[in-house]
Formats: C-alpha cells, structure tokens, sequence
C-alpha cells in the first residue's frame, strides 16, 4: 500500500540527483526526479556541521515547519525533509524558469504590465502568510523564483517568522529592503514590514535597482527619512501606488486589500486567468 505522501518516509535512495541548480545561502540545490513516480523537484542539501557552525539550524527547523504547511501557487512547496549522518534535505517544488532576480538583471527592469502582475501575484501569497500570520520577512528579487507559467513563486522562507515580532535579524545581505521600523525605535515590527518591502520591490522591478540603493551609511539614514525619488519614467499610477507602501509609519500603510483595488494593479491583471476581473469589492469593516 502506498503511504499518504504526508506520512512518507523519505531517503535519498528514492532520488535520481539531476544537474546542480544553484547555491542557496546554505546549501546546493539540485534537480532530482523521484524514482518511483519521476516526480520531478529541487532537492536543497544542507551540511549538518555548516548549520551548527552558522548557528542556523534553528532557522531552518522553522523554515522546514512553517513552508511545509503552506500551499499556494505562489509560494515555493515544501514537500517533505529528511535527514542522514551529515546532512539535512528539503525536497522542494522546482521552479522551471529559475531565478527571478536573474531575469530583471538581464531585462534591467521589467515593463509595467509585468511588474504589475508579478506584484499582484506577491499580494495574493501575503494575503495568503498573512491570514496565517506568518510574515516573510526577507523580501527581495533574490528570494523570488519563477515557474513554468511565468508565474511568480516567493522561496525562502529562512527568516520568516510569526507575527508580531522584535527578534532583531542579523544582517547578512542587502539592507537595501530592511523596513524603517527596523532601523528606528526598538525594532518591534509585525507583518506590515512585508508591505515596505513589497514597495521597494515595486520600485526595483520598475526602474532596475533599490530606491534606497547607497553606501551602507547613507542606505540607513535614506530608509529612516524615506528618502527616494521616482524616476520620471515610472507612470503615476505606479508611482501613487510606490508612495503608499513606502510610508514610514507601519500603520499608514497600504493594505493588502487596498492593493488589489489599486488602479496600477486592475489595469494590468490578466482577465480570465488566474487575476479574475474581480466585482467591486464591499467594504467589510
Ligand atoms: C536561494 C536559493 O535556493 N536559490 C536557488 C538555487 C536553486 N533554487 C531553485 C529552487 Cl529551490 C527551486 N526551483 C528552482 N529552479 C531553478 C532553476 C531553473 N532554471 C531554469 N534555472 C534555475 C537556477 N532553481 C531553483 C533556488
């Protein structure tokens, strides 16, 4: 009989190894098709002495625990974990187009239309964390894969965390997306720093880098004023919906709802397919 996948005890026996698919933070990510069903997936391997040494295993144990009970086509699965002597596996859903970051390098900024949807996409997989209160916290280009359908997939879950929060997150990598409210005050902070990042990646998909791009001095004190400007190419309904995510005050935010009701966003989304044209919506208080 066959167990019910959730139950299965997975080894790395039941993988054929593909080609290597990149380097995560802490690990390699391989392509691997699963030999019973040629299932096909990414496999990250995790050194169990990097983990420790890093002292990380704590953000992976919570990486593996919350990814593995979200399910939205907008979020990268977690289909199961296993373990031998020296290293940790996470068999996770294979994104066919890769890297998101990739492709705005190579395109240096995308056109609104796309920016657009891919942006709506990423409210639906926040509306999503968000209703489980969990906050992702590591928003960014990088942190972005892209599937089959061209459709936008957010990974890494390795700083997500459940909302409210003041862990401070030590910095490794950009700041370029660290929310003013993790720079000023005591650095308590709750899901609506997931909504200034999206604003910064707005504004990174439209005009090819950071708002806040600076020496690491200058990126600090340019995020704690807000201090950006919006190049004269971006339309003004990009550049309204830029300057209500990137608001200082957490509470003065943009909501998720407000959003998807944004002109910027119903002008661009795809009819018929997934961005149904959606009645207007009643305002639930
Ligand atoms: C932080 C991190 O894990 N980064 C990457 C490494 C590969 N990985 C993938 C993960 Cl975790 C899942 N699916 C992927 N697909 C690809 C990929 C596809 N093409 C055509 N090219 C690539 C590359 N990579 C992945 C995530």
């Amino acid at each position: 009989y066959s167990q019910p996948s959730s139950a299965k005890q997975w080894h790395l026996g039941m993988f054929e190894i593909g080609k290597p698919l990149g380097k995560g933070k802490f690990g390699h990510v391989y392509l691997a098709k699963e030999r019973v069903t040629g299932f096909v997936c990414a496999l990250k391997v995790l050194h169990k002495d990097e983990l420790v040494s890093g002292k990380v295993e704590k953000l992976v144990r919570r990486e593996i625990e919350i990814q593995s009970h979200l399910a939205h086509p907008n979020i990268l699965r977690l289909f199961g974990h296993f373990h031998d002597q020296k290293r940790v596996f996470l068999i996770l859903e294979f994104a066919g187009k890769g890297e998101l970051y990739k492709h705005l390098r190579r395109e240096q900024r995308f056109p609104e239309w796309k920016a657009s949807q891919y942006i709506a996409q990423m409210v639906a997989a926040l509306k999503y964390l968000h209703k489980k209160h969990v906050m992702h916290r590591d928003i960014k280009p990088e942190n972005i894969l892209v599937g089959i359908h061209g459709e936008i997939k957010i990974s890494d879950f390795g700083w997500s965390v459940h909302a409210p929060n003041n862990r401070r997150k030590t910095m490794c990598g950009t700041l370029d997306y660290l929310p003013p409210e993790m720079i000023v005050g005591q650095g308590t902070y709750s899901e609506k720093i997931d909504l200034w990042s999206l604003g910064v990646l707005t504004y990174e998909f439209l005009c090819g880098e950071a708002p806040f791009e600076d020496t690491q001095t200058m990126t600090h004190r340019r995020i704690a004023r807000g201090d950006y400007k919006v190049p004269s190419y971006v339309s003004a309904e990009a550049k309204d919906l830029i300057q209500r995510l990137l608001v200082l005050d957490p509470e003065k935010r943009i909501s998720l709802v407000e959003i998807e009701q944004h002109p910027w966003i119903l002008k661009h989304c795809k009819a018929g397919s997934g961005g149904r044209e959606r009645a207007p919506a009643t305002k639930v208080r």
